[in-house]
């Protein structure tokens, strides 16, 4: 079976190791066999009950608890659990040399015991958010909302009979109906809106006492991106935007897997008059460039009083917005 899994990867050989990557990831999804006897040397990211699993860094940092096959294997044998449950690992990506990384969620273990094996902790993922690097935060965001998806879709919602996963855990499959499922990201727009001088930021009442964010809207059916934009808008402040442009994108896992695009939009400062529905949002308020770097620059001290700007965390997209606005608007983030 190694030979199969060695033709797998030799057989998306191609100039671009890049390419190779993303053709033997597609393989996996496609050949249950292969994905299996990849699952057998892989590296795996835990999580308890879509929580992740973290590890200290000897500076005091956390990472995600990076661990081999043999390693999960010995731990469910250690911690009274038979080997099967590595069966239900789901494929996330895979390394830069085509070695699969799976996810896997042990809620039914121990949790104590567990992390006393591993030497981590598993830490609520929105926790995680403020713990982890840029770099690995959607990773662990992309392993936990599969994981998700599958604990919640156990059953086909045409015909109410269980649903079947592929080995990779990339769909399932209704038993009687043969429907396929795939997981799904809601798709949201996130708006930035200036009027040349200043930014536009609102708040939910389910913000922390003090953060204010982008606007931010899910797609109705059969709308494009560009309408929920000016209608979001419309709706949650009462402005009609003059233009906008398309800045990034990103899956945002909270609460329940958003596809973000984030855009920044100008509305004219002759009609900037804010009429907020409160039904939506618990304030929303231009902020000046001032106010906002000030509020980039120091971020606040999770001790005391929240100060009377608090921006999202780096990992979030509204985060990149807002510095992008600043940057444009001439301002220094250091
Ligand atoms: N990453 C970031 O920087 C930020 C992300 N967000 C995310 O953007 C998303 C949308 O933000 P909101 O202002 O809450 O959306 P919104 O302005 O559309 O209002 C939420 C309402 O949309 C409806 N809704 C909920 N889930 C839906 C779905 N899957 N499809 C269609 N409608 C749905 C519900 O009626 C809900 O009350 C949320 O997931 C939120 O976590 C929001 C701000 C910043
Ligand atoms: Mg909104």
């Amino acid at each position: 079976m190694l030979r199969v899994l060695q033709t797998a990867r030799l057989s998306t050989r191609c100039s671009s190791s890049f390419v190779s990557r993303m053709r033997f990831l597609n393989g996996l999804k496609q050949n249950d066999d292969v994905c299996s006897v990849a699952l057998q040397d892989a590296r795996m990211f835990l999580f308890h009950r879509l929580s992740p699993l973290l590890q200290r860094n000897p500076q005091g940092t956390f990472r995600t608890a990076e661990l081999r096959t043999s390693d999960v294997q010995s731990l469910l044998e250690n911690i009274g659990s038979d080997r099967t449950l590595l069966q239900e690992s789901v494929l996330i990506g895979c390394t830069g040399q085509n070695q699969a990384q799976f996810c896997l969620d042990i809620g039914s273990l121990d949790q104590a015991a567990a992390e006393k094996v591993c030497g981590g902790t598993f830490v609520d993922l929105r926790k995680s958010f403020f713990l982890l690097s840029r770099r690995e935060a959607p990773l662990v965001a992309k392993a936990q909302a599969l994981l998700r998806w599958h604990q919640t879709s156990g059953f086909c919602s045409a015909t109410g009979q269980p649903t079947h996963r592929n080995q990779a855990g990339s769909q399932r499959t209704c038993s009687s109906s043969g429907i396929i499922y795939y997981p799904k990201m809601s798709p949201v727009v996130i708006v930035l809106v200036s009027d040349g001088k200043r930014c536009l930021l609102g708040r939910q009442a389910s913000f922390p006492r003090g953060m204010y964010s982008a606007l931010a809207g899910f797609c109705d059916m059969g709308e494009t991106l560009e309408e929920t934009l000016i209608r979001e808008v419309a709706e949650e402040v009462g402005l009609e935007v003059q233009s906008f442009s398309f800045s990034s994108s990103q899956h945002w896992p909270f609460p329940q897997s958003s596809f973000m695009m984030a855009c920044h939009a100008s509305v004219s400062p002759a009609h900037s008059q804010l009429c907020v529905d409160h039904s939506e949002l618990e304030d929303a308020r231009w902020f000046s460039q001032q106010e906002v770097l000030a509020a980039l620059q120091s971020p606040p001290s999770h001790r005391g009083d929240p100060p009377a700007l608090w921006l999202p965390p780096k990992h979030a997209v509204a985060h990149r917005l807002i510095t992008e606005w600043t940057q444009e608007t001439g301002g220094v983030v250091e």
